[in-house]
């Protein structure tokens, strides 16, 4: 099966409204991209971006939801406002809210059904710290967040996994392309014994950590690598750039 490449950026808690002549200049630079392009701006900029990549394909996306609709839950935001103010897409389960908020594979499925409601795609993310691939575990750990955080219903269309070992995240190392090969193909694997092989195949499984020109296009075309979500190297439209050039292939 062909899956079409997935260039996403994860501003993280990055950007003010200067930022948004950034996606200003993708917008210029790619008004045809041969992969799919996503960005995830602070929610504080969701709506003005969205205005920004009017007329183009580049998509938005959110970087948590909460679990429900609506409701007295201070400081958080739902699904259906991400939707709201122009995103398509959302990520869930990143590295940094599981340390930083404490979120469970658990919560990270409930947040995923409650993306599918509002009518976004959930990208999920997995991954394993030093200290878990230093002791061999990282396929257990990666599978078993696969498994549990990835709600049934889970269709290409609407699911995306990603790949980011927590420390290559921002830390300009990530591992082996042998190593990356292996923790994709175990993660396609674990998506066919959940659900199905075809559900498998369909849904894209993208690398993340330390992606930039200069590696993606050596890290994209690994078997089961289907892109990236990009930190660092989203923040500036002429790196970013690099990146979806190498995911348009
Ligand atoms: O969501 C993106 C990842 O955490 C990767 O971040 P990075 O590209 O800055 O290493």
């Amino acid at each position: 099966m062909t899956r079409r490449k997935l260039a996403a950026g994860n501003w993280k808690m990055n950007g003010l409204r200067t930022a948004l002549a950034e996606i200003e200049a993708l917008r210029d630079a790619f008004p045809d991209p041969g992969c799919d392009v996503l960005i995830c701006p602070p929610a504080t900029l969701l709506a003005q971006s969205a205005l920004a990549a009017a007329g183009s394909s580049i998509r938005l996306g959110g970087q948590d939801c909460h679990v429900a609709a609506s409701g007295a839950h201070t400081g958080d935001i739902s699904a259906a406002m991400l939707s709201d103010s122009g995103a398509t897409h959302v990520i869930l389960g990143h590295s940094e809210r599981r340390a930083d908020h404490g979120e469970s594979s658990a919560l990270v499925a409930r947040k995923t059904e409650a993306a599918w409601a509002a009518g976004l795609t959930a990208i999920i993310c997995v991954g394993e710290t030093e200290a878990e691939r230093d002791a061999g575990r990282t396929l257990d750990i990666v599978t078993t967040q696969v498994i549990e955080s990835v709600p049934d219903g889970a269709i290409a269309l609407t699911t995306v996994v990603a790949y980011e070992p927590v420390w290559a995240i921002g830390t300009g190392r990530t591992p082996t392309n042998a190593e990356i090969e292996e923790v994709h193909t175990a993660i396609r694997g674990a998506l066919a014994s959940r659900f199905s092989t075809d559900v498998a195949e369909g849904i894209r499984i993208l690398y993340g950590g330390s992606v930039k020109p200069g590696n993606a296009a050596e890290i994209f075309a690994l078997r089961d690598v289907d892109g990236g979500l990009v930190g660092g190297a989203s923040l500036k439209a002429s790196d970013f750039a690099g990146i979806i050039r190498a995911a348009e292939g």
